[in-house]
């Protein structure tokens, strides 16, 4: 045999057993990242549904030095992983919590071919949304067509939409407005604070009108007990029922989900519910296709989808549910942001008082703050950073779930394991936020001269709560906006205090949460809200008249 024709079956053989054996071998001597063992058969049920567990920076030391200095097999590499990835078992469903920006952006954002898929979650997908749920949509095809309807930009510029849009804009001086609906609302919840110490109750109203306004063009909400509103808590609290871990054998043993309905209350529950849901969200959209039919053309995201259907083919309850949506992903969020806020304002008294005399030299007591004031708040600005940094609102993101088997520094991530970015320590590192990163503190977000500086290089938000990569939250501009405005607003005509007679230390750790996915909100607090002024008031009431 000469040298060619042994190079010709030497070559594809090499090539067969790099390409077939190789990858089976490397699983035989697989490393799944440190984590709890977990017991036979059911795995750590226990640690995988509790939130605060999961979430403690305590757990970068439990499961930190276990893999240290770990001779691969087949990549020859020592690794040292110090903590920042912690694996978990449930039902042999793996759970790879990451601990660190370092490896979140190595998985979410340079390796996002494999990591930017979601969770299947059987019971919440397949029959509480029927997946009609952009957040949840799989990657792939669909969720390109859907992702490309953000793509576009379809939150408005004008009237009830992103305000913050102009915000962004009016950084460059070139394009100076304010955005009546947002400035609206944003006096209204100061009013309502001013009567009223439900506070979370009116985080939740307001937040959620500011969606209904961007999606539907629809005036505020006066009560919490409006029933789109009532339909969207109960429908997020669902859902967030659904997502817990543990919480449905069908995600386990996914043969349940061929058992009868009539055998399955969980399955004819969620049945039930997609219809109910479906039929909030369908007509909410078709009174805006039909004000568009008779001329009626209000700025919306609901108005921008219809008059651009031709380019997507989404059905038109595909269409509902993906407006409908954000009202599911963009409402608590930043209601929980704002309640956080407040209890950071209790507990760092200083920052209202540092807050309140920016204002008094910026705005002055004559009329309170519009969106034009912002680009002249720096430190308002930089609460708004601080805020969303330092609140585990989101404290695992929303998960996603890897698309194939992959290794990383020796460690072997199955295909399918569901990742949560573990929010609240990666927001916390030291290495860039300062030792004092556990404080809220929005002065780490300015520089010598009090400009707003960038602590993250390349991320102009300056904190990783909106997630990463191809996934990142399309929402983000605007909630920057709402809570820029809310936090000057609110602190231009508010002095926030704990009631007397409060006694002890404020529980800034506790997370409140009812499953992962859902949000996390503080223990419960007192506060009041005083005018900080005897004209706040009118003041305020006159501002609302001129928007009128
Ligand atoms: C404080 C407020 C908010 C926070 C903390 C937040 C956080 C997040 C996070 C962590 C994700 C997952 C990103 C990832 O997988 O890497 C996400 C996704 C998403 N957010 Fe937000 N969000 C907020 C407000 C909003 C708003 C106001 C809207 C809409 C108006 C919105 C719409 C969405 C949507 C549609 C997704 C799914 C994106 C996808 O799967 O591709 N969010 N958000």
């Amino acid at each position: 045999m000469s040298h060619l024709s042994h190079l010709l079956v030497v070559a594809p053989l090499v090539g067969l057993v790099s390409w077939f054996i190789v990858p089976l071998a490397k699983r035989a001597f697989r490393y799944l990242p440190p984590g709890p063992k977990g017991l036979p058969f059911i795995g750590d049920v226990k640690h995988a549904s509790d939130q605060s567990w999961l979430a403690s920076p305590q757990r970068k030391d439990d499961y930190g030095d276990t893999v240290d200095l770990q001779l691969n097999l087949f990549r020859n590499v020592l690794t040292h992983l110090s903590g920042e990835l912690m694996y978990l078992s449930v039902f042999g469903q793996g759970i790879l919590v990451v601990n660190s920006q370092r490896v979140a952006v190595d998985l979410l954002e340079k390796r996002s071919n494999i990591y930017s898929d979601r969770p299947r979650y059987i019971s919440f997908n397949e029959f509480l949304t029927e997946n009609l749920t952009f957040a949840f949509t799989g990657y792939g095809d669909l969720y390109a067509t859907r992702h490309s309807v953000f793509f576009l930009r379809l939150f408005p510029i004008d009237g009830a939409g992103s305000g913050v849009l102009q915000w962004k804009a009016s950084r460059n001086l070139s394009y100076q407005t304010s955005t009546p609906s947002r400035v609206v609302k944003a006096i209204m919840l100061a009013l309502s604070l001013m009567k009223s110490s439900l506070m979370k109750k009116h985080f939740q109203r307001h937040a959620w009108s500011i969606i209904l306004s961007i999606n539907y063009h629809l005036p505020p909400v006066e009560s919490e007990d409006d029933p789109v509103i009532v339909g969207v808590v109960n429908h997020v609290e669902r859902a967030a029922r659904e997502l817990r871990p543990g919480a449905r054998l069908v995600e386990y043993f996914p043969w349940m989900r061929y058992v009868p309905s009539r055998f399955a209350k969980w399955k004819r529950d969620a049945q039930y519910w997609f219809i109910q849901d479906s039929l909030r969200h369908e007509p909410l959209l078709s009174k805006v296709a039909d004000d568009l039919a008779k001329g009626i053309d209000q700025p919306s995201f609901g108005a921008t989808l219809i008059k651009n259907q031709g380019k997507y083919h989404l059905s038109e309850r595909e269409r509902a549910w993906l407006v409908g949506d954000m009202l599911s992903a963009g409402g608590n969020t930043t209601s929980t942001t704002l309640h956080w806020w407040l209890l950071a304002l209790l507990a760092h008294p200083e920052v209202q008082v540092l807050a309140q005399a920016e204002l008094d030299e910026v705005v002055g007591c004559a009329r309170p703050p519009t969106f034009a004031d912002l680009p002249s708040l720096p430190y308002i600005r930089a609460m708004v950073k601080e805020a969303l940094r330092w609140s585990p609102t989101a404290p695992f993101g929303v998960p996603r779930a890897s698309s194939a088997d992959d290794w990383y520094e020796g460690m072997f991530i199955p295909k399918g394991t569901i990742i949560f970015p573990n929010m609240r320590v990666i927001n916390f590192e030291t290495a860039v936020f300062g030792v004092d990163s556990a404080r809220f503190n929005p002065a780490r977000y300015l520089d010598e001269k009090g400009r707003v500086k960038v602590v993250m290089e390349g991320r102009e938000e300056g904190h990783m709560t909106f997630g990463y990569g191809r996934r990142v939250c399309p929402g983000r501009l605007v909630a920057e906006g709402t809570l820029g405005i809310d936090f000057a607003t609110l602190l231009w005509a508010l002095r926030f205090e704990r009631p007397e007679g409060a006694q002890g230390e404020l529980d800034v750790h506790t997370l409140v949460h009812t499953g992962i996915g859902a949000n996390g909100h503080p223990a419960p607090f007192e506060c009041k809200a005083v005018p900080r002024f005897a004209e706040a008031e009118v003041l305020l009431k006159e501002a609302l008249n001129l928007y009128e």
